[in-house]
């Protein structure tokens, strides 16, 4: 291949440490959440609740670690756990509980719920000012359209569209892909490259040849839970890639029995790409801070109106 002139060859693609930037972003929050606590002389903090329904051990530990992040950054948290067995009237009742106190400023509804609820009714059921999942369909399709702001953008798409502005990749009148179209991933992720003038091609499921549209594509977001989905040879050299996976496969040699590896064969990736996203340490601490931005970002805006 030409070498271009003054460009370097490199082998292997720089790693873009979203357990680094996280942090970062981490004491932006923290500092933030300080000057808001003086400034109102001790009497405001942000708040977070968490609704966790059933005993998923995944559930338990990611319900687990967005507490302690709330710890770390000064914003109180409160939790409600319900067994497997509530009824959806329950977890209604005690959304509707948060979306009273004035001392919560964001819900958060782990998912998945038992299959025996309907998702859409109780995430329509959390108040819009404090939805910083940014799962309800009003933030949705705010974040759809042209002219209008979501209250809040969902976590796990702002953090990765975040990861590549903080890692100076550009964005606007770039080719991205998105691999996966689900609510909560990938359609609000292809929402965020348009709006930031990417042009968006979201390739899923039922894509014939996705490889076809992914070589073209200078900024790659997999997000469609197939673990090593995405080759190597199927990404254009330099691209950015972002890998939103999080899937454990079994490997006797750890510790809990299983790995976790992302939607990308990073071993592949990693000699093709131009930046490129580990897994774990990629996107998800990135949720995690993204979640605190947002109740903080709530937090402030009742602040004001409270004021
Ligand atoms: N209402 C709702 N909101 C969510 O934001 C939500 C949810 N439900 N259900 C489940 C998914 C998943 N999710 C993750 C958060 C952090 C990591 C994370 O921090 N992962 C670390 C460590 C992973 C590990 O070692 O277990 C990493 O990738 O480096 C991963 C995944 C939030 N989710």
């Amino acid at each position: 291949m030409d070498k271009v002139e003054g460009e370097q060859e490199q082998d292997q693609a720089q790693l873009i440490d979203g357990k680094a930037i996280a942090e970062t972003i981490r004491g932006e929050i923290r500092d933030e959440v300080a000057r808001l606590k003086e400034e109102s002389g001790g009497r405001f903090e942000p708040g977070l609740a968490v609704v966790l329904v059933g005993e998923r051990k995944d559930s338990q530990t990611y319900v687990r670690s967005k507490k302690k992040g709330c710890e770390e950054a000064g914003i109180k948290s409160f939790g409600t756990d319900l067994p497997e067995t509530a009824t959806e009237e329950e977890v209604l009742a005690v959304v509707r509980e948060y979306n009273a106190d004035p001392r919560v400023h964001g819900i958060l509804v782990q998912l998945p719920l038992p299959s025996h609820m309907d998702e859409e009714k109780i995430l329509m059921a959390i108040s819009i000012e404090k939805d910083v999942d940014g799962f309800h369909p009003e933030n949705i399709g705010k974040l759809a359209m042209r002219g209008r702001d979501p209250d809040f953008v969902c976590c796990t798409p702002k953090g990765s569209v975040e990861l590549l502005e903080r890692s100076n990749i550009p964005i606007a009148g770039k080719s991205a892909v998105v691999v996966g179209r689900s609510n909560i991933v990938g359609t609000p992720a292809a929402m965020l490259l348009q709006r930031r003038n990417a042009t968006v091609t979201v390739v899923h499921s039922r894509t014939p040849n996705p490889e076809k549209y992914i070589r073209e594509a200078d900024i790659v977001i997999a997000a469609c839970g197939v673990a090593n989905f995405v080759r190597g040879d199927w990404l254009k050299p330099g691209c950015a890639v972002i890998d939103v996976g999080i899937n454990a496969v079994d490997d006797p040699t750890k510790k809990r029995g299983y790995r976790l590896v992302g939607d990308v064969c990073f071993e592949e990736a990693v000699k093709v790409a131009g930046q490129i996203t580990p897994v774990p340490g990629g996107v998800g601490p990135m949720t995690i801070a993204m979640l605190l931005q947002n109740t903080l970002e709530g937090a402030k805006k009742a602040y004001e109106q409270g004021k």
